[in-house]
């Protein structure tokens, strides 16, 4: 027999598999919202246009295709770690950041997770909030890592649980690792407030635990990339020494390019290079050295003022489409004749909104209306135009009412 004939077949991807599904359906009211990723309002892909300034400018420099460094460019880890951190940070200033570019947000976390399952010296379990990204518990299993869960969402008020996450994490063993999502959580789109984060900060070095930050979605949630890393920065600021991965899929929406970053803040500069050269020494055994592409138009944008202040516009105009169509969304709920609260759909933010539709209802929304999204009920908002608002509020309510 062959050598694969005990190969099962996997199950499609919970995210990713929505979208076949999506492509395979012939009705013309179809709606795609499973995929976190953005689309404008007729409902297409959309390629910032600095992004194309950016691919321009580059195109006249006739850069050869070399190898970047494993690390990737210092020029691209800089920019970023300092997009994250702020201008003047003094983690930047003193070199306690080891940066490196990571293969999007996916690829900075599974380097982070290969760096933790050799280095973290303690509790190596990484504790998600409930409910979490669903890539994050293969990410770190399949680098060896335990994972568990703290409390987070209240299916109740499909708000945060605030006590709840409290209580869990005060229940943590001490120096066990974290997860915390900087900014427009998924999948509920639920975010603590800037005094909520206070409190987190204050009970997680209590409590002495590793926080590993995931800032997927930096400027995409509020529209400001300053407003989006106060976690991140607050954290920072109490003394916490953290792990951190960004991504630009979204925020630039280099989805494709596959561009992101991993960064661990160290005490020193020379633990962060210690750090640096073990990091280095898992990326060359993962895939060598990071895509040029990708990097090169991020790097580009962060550094050229004009580029810079184009995307800051472009990134609040995207947060803005998605904010807009939250409301729309919820007016048209309420012109269908829906009693429900639907008080979550504004309060929510970023990409996605939980709805709190039960498997069940997201069937009849598939089946019955043609319009895609997880079974856990989490809709993209960015597949909402105002074309199709109106469309989906009617599919809701009746899987609702
Ligand atoms: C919290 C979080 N971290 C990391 C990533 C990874 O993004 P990269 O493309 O690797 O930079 C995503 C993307 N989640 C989206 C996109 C589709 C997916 O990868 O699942 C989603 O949940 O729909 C995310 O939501």
């Amino acid at each position: 027999n062959s050598w694969w004939s005990g190969v099962q077949m996997g199950p499609p991807d919970v995210i990713l598999g929505v979208t076949e599904a999506y492509k395979r359906d012939t009705n013309p009211k179809k709606i795609n919202l499973g995929v976190g990723a953005y689309r404008d309002d007729e409902g297409k892909p959309y390629v910032l246009s600095c992004v194309r300034k950016a691919e321009e400018k580059i195109r006249g420099k006739n850069l050869d295709k070399e190898y970047a460094p494993i690390g990737g460019t210092a020029e691209f880890c800089k920019k970023s770690i300092e997009l994250a951190l702020g201008e003047g940070s003094e983690v930047v200033k003193n070199g306690l950041n080891a940066t490196i570019q990571g293969i999007s947000g996916t690829g900075s976390l599974r380097v982070g997770a290969a760096f933790l399952n050799n280095f973290f010296p303690a509790n190596k379990v990484v504790y998600l909030p409930a409910p979490s990204w669903g890539n994050h518990t293969p990410i770190f299993k399949h680098a060896g890592l335990d994972v568990k869960s703290y409390r987070y969402y209240d299916p109740k008020t499909c708000g945060l649980d605030f006590a709840g996450a409290l209580d869990d994490i005060s229940k943590i063993p001490e120096k066990s690792v974290i997860l915390l999502h900087a900014c427009a959580h998924n999948p509920t789109g639920v975010d603590p407030s800037q005094e909520q984060w206070a409190e987190l900060s204050n009970l997680i070095k209590k409590k002495n635990l590793f926080p590993f930050f995931d800032m997927a979605y930096q400027g995409f949630a509020t529209g400001s990339v300053d407003n989006d890393a106060f976690a991140v920065r607050h954290f920072i600021k109490d003394g916490h020494r953290i792990a951190l991965c960004q991504s630009y899929a979204k925020n630039m929406g280099l989805y494709g390019e596959r561009a992101g970053a991993f960064t661990v803040v160290g005490d020193s500069k020379d633990e962060a290079d210690r750090v640096m050269s073990q990091v280095k020494i898992l990326i060359r055994a993962l895939y060598s050295n990071p895509p040029i592409n990708g990097a090169r138009i991020v790097t580009e944008i962060l550094s050229d003022p004009q580029l810079r202040a184009d995307w800051l516009v472009e990134v609040k105009g995207m947060a803005d489409r998605i904010i807009s169509v939250r409301t729309k969304l919820r007016e048209n709920l309420k012109k269908e004749g829906s009693t429900k609260n639907w008080e979550h759909i504004t309060n929510q933010i970023g990409m996605f909104c939980f709805t709190g539709m039960n498997a069940q209802q997201v069937e009849k929304l598939t089946k019955e209306f043609s319009i895609y999204l997880t079974k856990d009920g989490r809709i993209s908002m960015a597949g909402v135009t105002s074309k199709n608002v109106d469309y989906l509020a009617h599919a809701v309510h009746q899987a609702t009412k």
